[in-house]
């Protein structure tokens, strides 16, 4: 319950809607038991007015006591007829104060994780899941909601109506009283076992479904692979395996939810049985009147309900506690890349890498050792090496994915710590290796960093990227929408794209990771060229696997296990006739048998 303490701060926003939101539900009670008085008075005066009736047997008197009788009873009628509609009035005042303050603390609560999101660092999107990720701001908040309309309006509505109505009832009789409620805490706690054995197979039917859908979505993104290797008929039963599982299952909670109204009926009708039998008895000693018997009926009528809610709200505050505990879980969570008063500066480019160690937090895996480097400002830095050596791994650090966990970077000769992040990363242009593009037109992917797009600098971009011609060629041009909803980029369209959106941000720094690589070699030089003039006074990191992309470089690193093991340019490192030259030879005689 401690959890849920947490939310009380929308309660304090929302105070000037809650406040008559609970006045709506004591107002709406105190007209939904005023009826069970006027019923029991209308009874009793049926039953005197028939004996009265009898009595005037063949005096003409007789016709005007049947009239005054009716309409006595008509105004009865009418009167409870007014209360229910007052009764009415008030119930929609209710949901219409707690029901909405409910969806407003829902829309801020999804706001507040949503931007917290956006605040959490790389590990933490590594360490968790996308679709836990979804799942807390969905349905979790869905439950938590639960918990904060339905949730408190019957709780609030069963404390009034119970003080209310057994009130009401211990002034008529006692025995009578305990009698009727004698069941009530039979059927508030069946039905809180019942519905958390719902719950339970609810869940289990909504892991299955969300298994099921996985299952699904993973056969249609690879749908290549399952037709190329001709595994459609395994993939089908495998579904048919799944879907039979969740069919099980979702029978087992049908029988469950079947068993539930008939079962609270039956406990609903022996309280009217009881009623009945034992106000007979006292109707009989005279302690009661048979008025008294019909109002009891309504009061159990009306407390049917708050009990059956008090049973479920129990099980409902249950799961919003555990799923706020989620909730909490990821709201406390802190950054940890943090920037508290950065320097905010332009950047010139010069970059220093001393003695810089890495290890991946989650994995444990030590990715650089010991690096040391220095990149003058306007100057081309090239990185190669073998896959898995920590090409990427100094790319990110460099954008501050990841802080160092040893040796320092610097920026200008600061520490890139102290440098404010956002100001930093708008001024570097990072065009990483598994390229990532929205499911937008191509102009707005390529303007992704503006406010405003700006179509003869999104064109200019494309053309520094080699990418223009293709885009032109499309029939909606740069409207075309690409990803899930439009057409399908080749690999290395893609990749110019995504150069092309780091471009247009006119960066102070630009990062390739390994960017070219579906590019042929001579849209590559063109790139490659462009980038020369665009990239003029500003420094670029150019990691690659081909050493036609990096041999124009000011200064190149071969990097092997996380170390740099040779250092240089093209034509120095060529001298040293080590692992660059061995590799610079075998790209060579490979494009000669090509
Ligand atoms: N996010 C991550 N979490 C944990 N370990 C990682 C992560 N990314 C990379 N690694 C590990 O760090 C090491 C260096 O990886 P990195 O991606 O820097 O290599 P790379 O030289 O860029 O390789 P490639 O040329 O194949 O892209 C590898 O052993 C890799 O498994």
């Amino acid at each position: 319950m401690k959890h849920l303490a947490y939310l009380n701060k929308f309660f304090y926003k929302y105070r000037k809607r809650f406040i008559p939101g609970i006045l709506f539900v004591i107002a709406s009670n105190i007209f939904g038991v005023l009826p069970a008085p006027v019923i029991r008075i209308a009874f009793d005066l049926v039953a005197e007015n028939i004996a009265m009736y009898r009595l005037y047997d063949g005096f003409n008197k007789q016709q005007l006591i049947y009239d005054i009788f009716g309409s006595c009873l008509l105004l009865f009628g009418a009167l409870v007829l007014a209360l229910s509609l007052i009764r009415g009035m008030f119930l929609f005042f209710m949901r219409q104060t707690i029901i909405l303050i409910s969806r407003h603390i829902e829309y801020d609560l999804k706001n507040e994780i949503y931007n917290h999101y956006q605040v959490l660092s790389m590990a933490f999107y590594r360490r968790h899941n996308t679709g836990d990720l979804m799942n807390r701001v969905t349905e979790d908040v869905s439950r938590v909601r639960m918990y904060l309309g339905p949730g408190i309006m019957y709780t609030i509505n069963t404390i009034v109506l119970f003080i209310m109505v057994i009130y009401f009832m211990l002034t008529v009789n006692v025995r009578l009283a305990l009698y009727s409620v004698l069941p009530m805490p039979l059927l508030a706690g069946l039905i809180y076992y019942v519905n958390n054995v719902i719950n339970h197979r609810s869940e289990q039917i909504q892991q299955r479904l969300s298994s099921l859908s996985g299952f699904v979505q993973e056969t249609f993104s690879g749908i290549r692979v399952i037709k190329s290797y001709v595994r459609e008929v395994f993939i089908r039963q495998s579904f048919a395996t799944e879907s039979e599982d969740y069919k099980h299952h979702s029978m087992g909670l049908a029988r469950v939810q079947a068993m539930f109204f008939p079962l609270m009926l039956l406990l609903v009708g022996l309280s009217n049985v009881i009623v009945i039998y034992v106000g007979g008895t006292e109707v009989m000693k005279g302690n009661i009147t048979p008025g008294n018997i019909a109002e009891f009926i309504i009061y159990l009528s009306q407390l049917t309900f708050p009990v059956m809610a008090l049973g479920w709200v129990t099980s409902l505050i249950q799961r919003a506690a555990a799923s706020q505990k989620r909730i909490n879980e990821f709201l406390h969570e802190q950054p940890e890349i943090v920037s508290v008063n950065g320097i905010v500066k332009t950047i010139e480019g010069h970059i220093t890498f001393d003695n810089v160690s890495f290890v991946y937090p989650d994995t444990g895996i030590k990715a650089l050792n010991n690096i040391s480097f220095t990149v003058e400002p306007g100057h081309m830095l090239a990185i190669i090496g073998r896959t898995g050596s920590g090409k990427s791994t100094i790319a990110n650090l460099l954008m501050r994915m990841y802080d160092s966990t040893g040796g320092e970077i610097r920026i200008d000769n600061t520490p890139i710590k102290q440098l404010d992040l956002d100001s930093y990363r708008s001024q570097t242009g990072f065009v990483p290796q598994d390229v990532f593009l929205f499911s937008d037109t191509i102009a707005r992917n390529i303007a992704f960093s503006a406010d405003v797009l700006n179509m003869p600098e999104v064109e200019q971009a494309a053309k520094d990227a080699a990418v223009y011609k293709n885009i032109k060629e499309l029939e909606n041009g740069f409207d075309t929408l690409i990803g899930e909803r439009g057409i399908t980029l080749s690999g290395g369209q893609k990749q110019r794209v995504s150069i092309a959106r780091a471009i247009m941000r006119h960066p102070q720094l630009l990062i390739f990771d390994d960017c070219l690589s579906a590019v042929d070699t001579r849209t590559e030089e063109e790139i490659l060229n462009n980038l020369g003039r665009v990239m003029q006074g500003k420094t670029s990191i150019i990691i690659s696997h081909r050493i036609s992309t990096i041999k124009n470089a000011e200064t190149i690193l071969v990097i092997d296990n996380g170390s740099i093991v040779e250092q240089g340019n093209h034509q120095s490192l060529m001298a040293l006739k080590g692992s660059y030259f061995d590799l610079h030879e075998k790209q060579l005689l490979e494009e000669e048998t090509a």
